[in-house]
């Protein structure tokens, strides 16, 4: 009889316990710093044992493994409704809300009322529509969601075509969708769940258009959820992944709203159809930007997320031989194992920091924005274009190679990477696509540069455009100076300087050589993001280096953090030595001093990489992977995993006897 069952160990797995016992720092401790504090983590730690001690949790995680795209989302508006009932029921702030999102993954189908829906009222509507409908969304006596993208149009948001024609006699906007291509195309949690929108839209008065302005559309009944008259909208169909989410599509024809339905923070229709705006005229963009810099910290748990999978499943996972006396080693031995996923735990460490400085430079600006000063506006949608983009390029490339570092397992639903790569993926789509807003940051840089290079004092992310290139030596004079951190980052600036400098010449040459502007930009364009990822490059180094300077911790946390921190700006040197060295930022000798140095710092980092993504404390349930678990069963964990596949449900399944017998007998009876 086997004594092979699916049962899961009660004790860690062995292999990983002995990584934890070598630790070179007290993970709690990181653990602390993460979070913010130990209060934060003991909160964190409150919700989720409140959350996951319910057993939808766990039957949750079956339906989205196995079940169809409808019992999925079902399973998630289950989800959401019962996070919303105990955050009512329990009270919780909103910092406690949010976390209880980060918890849940955020595949909720109603993760658009409080992404987008909630944020786009808090930020564009007045005191009076604010005390109405904010309060009302708070309490989910309404459900909404952002609506914006249209199926012609989704980067271009002057091409956007729905329109919104004020009529003075009834006072009140006519809602249209003119064209196939104008319908609303992919919005969250528009197909099915929300029974309001707000729609952006093009506003027309007396025939003149005023650009895009926010406009709150009820779309279904708050009776029976049925669809109101002159309202068309349904799901857009399967993705690659998110399909917990209903996008939607929505056509309006001629859709009747109160005059005081446009959200008129910054820009007012009087009732006798007067027009007038108030702050900047991109100040109705600005839950846009909030989600950019939430997408860099998002980033963070994805890559953070990514890393702990890989790496506890690589302590536990033993293949081939190194030495021949020896038993098989962990995976995690092999150089190679190591070159693959380490730079994925040093971009987690990098992202926390970078995406914590971009939300407090957020958080400032967003505060004197409320006071009517916009000053920091223009650095602050750069920097957030900027860094959405490099983040989430970063992070989803990152993760997919761990994903193929658990070789065949990685491959399994079960393993938790795949859907983990597919769920991130839109982040490179979403809030503007990442090369559109690469380019954004191009164009800031350009101006900020021909300021310096017009005797202007720069200050902000761009100050060192101001520099003197001539006054640049490579501060890397010898193979020690490698692990200085402040001299990585000069080496970054330098190359973002250089990389900047280039195409600005290049597109001043452009158009002093009689090519129209539109011409030379578009001749340059690569270039352009090329100078862009520079910068968010440098930006990243910068605040990693400047986090890890301003800790307050013990001496071996610091130590593992440095270590990490110059491993993160050495692999990148190394991947990118063709731009480094173009840019002469590094000689050769730098180089090659770097790249040993990049490779010696994989073996100082393996001692302590399972107590590094330990630290990042994220609970099983929340991971999804039979590879990651904390006790590092994985192959109990796979083997049960099993039980749950429908597919597994009878001894012989129903296609046998449809398909498979008969064809089987036909076979059997042929002669041939
Ligand atoms: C274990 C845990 C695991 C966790 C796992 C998590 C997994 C989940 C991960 C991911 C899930 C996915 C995320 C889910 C949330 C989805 C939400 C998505 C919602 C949306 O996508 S909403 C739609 C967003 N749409 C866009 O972003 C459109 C992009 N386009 C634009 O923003 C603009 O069109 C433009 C910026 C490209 C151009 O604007 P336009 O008006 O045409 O520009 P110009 O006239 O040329 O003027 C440019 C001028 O304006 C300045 N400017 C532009 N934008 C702003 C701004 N926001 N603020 C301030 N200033 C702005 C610009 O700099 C120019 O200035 P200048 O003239 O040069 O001085
Ligand atoms: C999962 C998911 C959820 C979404 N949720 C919402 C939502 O809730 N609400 C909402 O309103 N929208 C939502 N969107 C839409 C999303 O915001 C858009 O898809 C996104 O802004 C990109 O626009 P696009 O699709 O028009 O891309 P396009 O602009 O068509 O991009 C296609 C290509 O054209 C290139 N390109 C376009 N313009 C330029 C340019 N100026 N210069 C150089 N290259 C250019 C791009 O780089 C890209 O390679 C969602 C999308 C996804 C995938």
């Amino acid at each position: 009889m086997s004594e092979i069952t699916s049962s899961i160990p009660l004790q860690i797995n062995p292999d990983l316990q002995e990584e934890r016992d070598k630790a070179s720092f007290n993970v709690t401790e990181l653990t602390h710093i993460i979070y913010g504090g130990i209060e934060k983590t003991k909160k964190r730690k409150r919700l989720e044992k409140l959350l996951f001690s319910d057993p939808f949790f766990q039957e949750y995680q079956n339906v989205r493994a196995f079940g169809s795209r409808s019992e999925y989302y079902a399973a998630s508006v289950k989800k959401s409704t019962k996070i919303f009932k105990l955050r009512r029921q329990h009270k919780w702030t909103d910092e406690e809300y949010e976390t209880v999102l980060d918890i849940c993954h955020d595949d909720l189908a109603l993760t658009l009322h409080h992404t987008m829906f909630i944020p786009a009222l808090e930020r564009l509507a007045t005191e009076d529509q604010k005390s109405k409908w904010l309060t009302l969304a708070k309490q989910y006596k309404i459900i909404g969601t952002y609506a914006q993208t249209e199926l012609g149009h989704g980067t271009y948001l002057q091409g956007l075509e729905t329109t919104a024609t004020y009529d003075p006699q009834t006072r009140e906007f006519v809602m249209n969708t003119p064209t196939l291509s104008a319908m609303k195309w992919w919005p969250g949690s528009l197909g099915k769940s929300s029974n309001h929108a707000l729609v952006l839209a093009t506003l027309i008065i007396s025939g003149k258009k005023y650009g895009m302005h926010p406009f709150l559309v009820q779309l279904r009944s708050m009776d029976d959820h049925k669809v109101l008259p002159g309202v068309r909208v349904g799901d857009i169909g399967a993705k690659m992944g998110g399909n917990s989410v209903d996008n939607g599509y929505l056509i309006l024809d001629n859709v009747r709203i109160p005059r005081n339905n446009m959200l008129m923070k910054n820009a007012q229709v009087s009732p006798d159809g007067k027009f007038v705006t108030r702050g900047p005229s991109k100040a109705n963009y600005a839950t846009m930007m909030l989600i950019r810099v939430q997408i860099c910290t998002m980033a963070y748990q994805v890559v953070s997320s990514g890393a702990t999978i890989g790496i506890r499943y690589s302590a536990v996972r033993r293949q081939s031989k190194l030495d021949p006396q020896d038993r098989e080693p962990k995976i995690l031995e092999y150089q190679t194992q190591q070159y693959k996923i380490f730079p994925g735990l040093a971009m987690s460490y990098a992202f926390l920091f970078a995406s914590r400085s971009l939300t407090r430079k957020y958080e400032e600006a967003f505060a004197e924005i409320q006071r009517g000063d916009f000053k920091s506006l223009p650095e602050l949608h750069c920097l957030s274009s900027g860094l959405k983009s490099f983040c989430s390029e970063h992070s989803v490339r990152q993760v997919e190679i761990i994903r193929q570092s658990c070789g065949g397992h990685g491959y399994l639903n079960a393993a938790g990477l795949g859907m983990l790569v597919n769920a991130a993926a839109p982040m490179i789509t979403v809030e503007g696509e990442n090369t559109v807003m690469y380019l954004q940051l191009a164009r800031y840089i350009l101006k900020r540069f021909a300021g310096a290079m017009s005797g202007q004092q720069l200050d902000g992310s761009t100050s060192y455009l101001s520099m003197d290139p001539a006054t640049y030596v490579c501060p890397v004079m010898s193979e020690t100076d490698c692990r200085n951190l402040t001299a990585l980052c000069d080496i970054y600036r330098y190359r973002s300087y250089m990389t900047v400098c280039r195409v600005a010449r290049q597109v001043q040459h452009d158009m002093e050589s009689d090519m129209p502007q539109h011409v030379a930009i578009n001749k340059n364009l690569v270039d352009l993001v090329r100078a862009a990822k520079a910068h968010s490059y440098y930006i990243v180094v910068k605040d990693f280096v400047e986090g890890v300077d301003a800790l307050v911790a013990s001496a071996p946390v610091i130590k593992v953090l440095r270590t990490l921190c110059c491993f993160y700006a050495a692999h990148g040197i190394a991947e990118y030595s063709g731009d480094f060295l173009e840019s002469e930022a590094v000689g050769l000798h730098q180089l090659k001093w770097i790249k040993n140095l990049q490779v010696s710092l994989l073996g100082e980092i393996r001692p302590d990489a399972v107590a590094l993504v330990d630290a990042f404390d994220y609970h099983d349930i929340t991971l999804s992977s039979a590879l990651g678990c904390y006790d590092g069963n994985a192959y109990e964990r796979l083997f049960k995993s099993t039980e749950n596949d429908p597919m597994n449900k009878e001894e012989v399944h129903p296609s046998y006897y449809q398909y498979l017998k008969p064809f089987m007998e036909e076979m059997n009876k042929s002669k041939l």
